[in-house]
């Protein structure tokens, strides 16, 4: 099986859903005339018509019907209401993949019809220039050929890996939030830069382009964080005096403790 000749879905067209659809149209995965979106908000679907052009419904079960694979990309407090509209639409011949924090693979099962094959994802929101981290886990239902499909998509908009499903709240707080972690850092570095004299457009490439090389050295080199941070770190310079001021407001601690409070309310959207 592969993804050749199916025709892809997303319900839910927000800040999520849109940047799936774009990146994975710009990947070249999926034309976008085989993509199909549906949202109650109009404007989302009027932009992504008109940059992304694929299809567009304000009627979900439009997107179930014209499409192989459907990704359910609407907040977790409103996702059983979603599946109650459109259950009566999906065979064995669909696979759903949902993308909603939290939310079980149990629960979304036992919201459609026996034997809907489903699938569980969490992407990040750097999938619109295919930078993403995201994790799959399978459903009772879901086969081998239906996680290598949620794989290639959504391995083509970043990178993708399967884990199991009592992870998955640990993955939502760590890639799925992370980015958010992240925007400030820059912004807060580009500050410091700005207060330093800096102009700020150049602060922020800047900051933006060193997160972006740290992040890559740690891909590429696979050495540790710490072995990476010491090939900066000269001896009663510069860098060492940034890092002892960064201890002491227990940076460390923050960024662990925001990823664990993260987990902690994926775990609350599942109960
Ligand atoms: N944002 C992120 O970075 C990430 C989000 N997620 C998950 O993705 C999902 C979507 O999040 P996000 O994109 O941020 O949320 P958004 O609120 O931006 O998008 C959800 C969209 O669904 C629409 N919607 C509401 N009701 C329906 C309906 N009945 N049928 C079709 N569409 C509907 C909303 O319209 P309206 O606004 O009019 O209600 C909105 O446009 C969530 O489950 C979230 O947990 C996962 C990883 C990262
Ligand atoms: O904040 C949220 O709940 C969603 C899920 C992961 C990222 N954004």
């Amino acid at each position: 099986m592969s993804l050749e000749g199916k025709k892809l879905g997303f319900i839910g067209t927000g800040k999520m859903g849109s940047a799936l659809i774009k990146g994975i149209c710009s990947a070249g995965l999926f034309s976008s005339s085989d993509v199909y979106a549906s949202d109650l908000y109009e404007p989302s679907l009027d932009e992504l018509k008109q940059d992304v052009g694929v299809n567009v419904s304000t009627d979900n079960t439009t997107t179930v019907n014209n499409s192989d694979i459907i990704v359910l990309a609407v907040k977790p407090q409103i996702l059983k209401k979603v599946i109650a509209g459109i259950k009566e639409d999906i065979g064995s011949d669909k696979l759903v993949i949902s993308i909603a924090a939290g939310v079980k693979l149990a629960d979304i099962e036992s919201e459609f019809n026996e034997g809907t094959r489903v699938i569980r994802v969490m992407p990040n929101i750097a999938a619109t220039v295919a930078e993403a981290a995201s994790a799959i886990t399978q459903g009772s239902n879901a086969s081998k050929d239906d996680a290598e499909d949620a794989l290639e998509i959504f391995g083509a908009v970043g990178s993708a890996i399967q884990v199991p499903e009592n992870l998955m709240d640990a993955v939502t707080g760590l890639s799925g939030s992370g980015p958010a972690y992240i925007f400030p850092v820059i912004e807060a570095m580009a500050d410091g830069a700005v207060y330093e004299g800096l102009d700020r457009k150049s602060a922020l490439v800047l900051a933006a382009q060193t997160v972006l090389g740290a992040a890559k050295m740690a891909l590429e080199t696979e050495a540790h964080p710490g072995e990476l941070k010491d090939m900066v770190t000269s001896p009663a310079g510069t860098t060492i005096r940034g890092i002892k001021v960064l201890e002491e407001y227990g940076i460390r601690s923050a960024f662990m403790q925001a990823v664990i409070e993260s987990s902690n309310r994926s775990k609350e959207l599942g109960k």
